[in-house]
């Protein structure tokens, strides 16, 4: 269920006429602040004691530089950090918006990252192509791609970057050497063996997997070889599934005594309905493309089980839903996002917004001017 900054955040919706749902309940949003929690207050006030310090430098510095404090640089001195804080301001806003957790539900990230840090190999590479399509490559073939802690850091650091891509359209994932992925590196698993640790390095994947199914583009994996645990999870953060020949998608989790952990149990529910999702995490079962294509879990098997044929093929699929205006592809996605997570009256007020967004904006007046018959 979505709280108000989420719903605000999945489109724009102005606060004011986003609803907050907390438990069954459901209250209108009173305004911007009511959707701050006390963490991240503590966080905004953190950096505006930040600036206040910075400030005071910078005058101290201007000041034994030219003998006085002249108004004019202390004006420019402070519409520079009015700017910095405002940008810092909606970057903490925009992914806790995002997020699922933080410090209210005992979430201390910093502390996470210090302890996957440890972990280190591998790495997650971005590619953004002038089409608005997004490459992300798992990249840590020796291993079947599995995830270290420093890929699970590198891909929330993708996932920043690709919020702030504002002509992006696509994104296309998928693993290096011809694999998609195998998980959780087993090394960092026995290393974290404790509750705790698992909980957190759970809420970090969480956090950046929401992230990534929220992005505003239209997302695709990949998947060439195989899929497992943490890997199958990742695929199910996609809005669309492509496979190769002979490839396969598996969630191992019930032979490990455990239950997925990074947010693939709820999301295979809404993909392939509780019924077959409970086949395939009480199974184990293996999903070859044949079953995947049945169960609506992936869109299309590919021909080419090579790393280029198929990029290519992924890129020609995708080509087909992200030709257009970036404006109208992203709000497109927006929209449907909304309606995925939403409440309905909540996704309709959303969709409601993001139409106010294009209606006579530059998209549609060209399309009026040009194309006012679709035959
Ligand atoms: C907790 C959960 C989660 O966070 O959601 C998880 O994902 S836990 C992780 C869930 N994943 C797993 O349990 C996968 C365990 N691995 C496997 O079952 C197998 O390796 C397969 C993935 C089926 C691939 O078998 P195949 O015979 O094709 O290759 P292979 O076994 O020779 O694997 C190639 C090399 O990659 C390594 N390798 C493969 N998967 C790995 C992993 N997840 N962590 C660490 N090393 C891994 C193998 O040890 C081997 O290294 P060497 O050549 O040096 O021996």
């Amino acid at each position: 269920m979505l709280d108000a900054a989420t719903s605000h955040h999945l489109l724009g919706c102005s606060p004011e006429t986003s609803v907050v749902m907390l438990g069954t309940a459901t209250y209108p949003c009173l305004g911007p602040f009511s959707v701050w929690s006390p963490s991240m207050l503590a966080d905004l006030i953190y950096v505006c004691i930040c600036v206040c310090i910075y400030i005071y430098n910078i005058y101290i510095f201007f000041f034994f530089l030219t003998g006085h404090a002249g108004n004019a640089c202390l004006e420019m001195v402070i519409s520079m950090w009015k700017n910095l804080l405002q940008t810092m301001k909606e970057r903490i806003l925009q992914q806790r918006r995002m997020s699922v957790y933080n410090q209210a539900h005992g979430y201390e990230e910093e502390l996470v990252k210090k302890q996957l840090q440890q972990f280190a190999g591998g790495s997650i590479n971005l590619t953004k192509e002038d089409s608005g399509i997004g490459i992300l490559t798992l990249n840590n073939p020796k291993i079947m791609n599995a995830f270290t802690g420093t890929m699970m850091l590198e891909l929330q650091e993708r996932v920043t970057e690709l919020e702030n891509w504002k002509d992006g359209k696509g994104l296309i994932i998928y693993g290096a050497g011809n694999t998609f992925c195998s998980g959780s590196d087993l090394n960092v698993v026995k290393a974290i063996s404790n509750s705790q640790d698992g909980m957190n390095m759970c809420m970090f994947m969480q956090n950046t997997l929401t992230r990534l199914m929220r992005l505003p583009l239209i997302t695709v994996a990949l998947v060439q070889g195989k899929a497992i645990g943490g890997g199958a999870e990742l695929i199910t953060a996609c809005d669309f599934r492509l496979m190769t020949p002979g490839s396969e998608i598996r969630f191992v989790h019930k032979l490990m005594g455990l239950v997925p952990g990074w947010g693939g149990g709820a999301r295979l529910v809404r993909i392939v309905g509780s019924r077959a999702a409970l086949k395939l995490l009480s199974g184990a079962t293996r999903v070859d493309p044949e079953r995947a294509l049945h169960l609506g879990l992936s869109e299309e098997t590919l021909s080419s089980s090579d790393e280029a044929g198929a990029l290519e093929e992924a890129r020609a699929w995708l080509s087909q839903y992200t030709e257009g205006p970036a404006s109208v592809i992203r709000a497109t996605k927006e929209m449907v996002a909304a309606g995925r997570e939403l409440l309905l009256e909540a996704a309709l007020r959303t969709e409601k917004d993001i139409f106010g967004t294009l209606w006579g904006g530059p998209a549609n007046l060209q399309a009026l001017a040009t194309r006012p018959k679709h035959k």
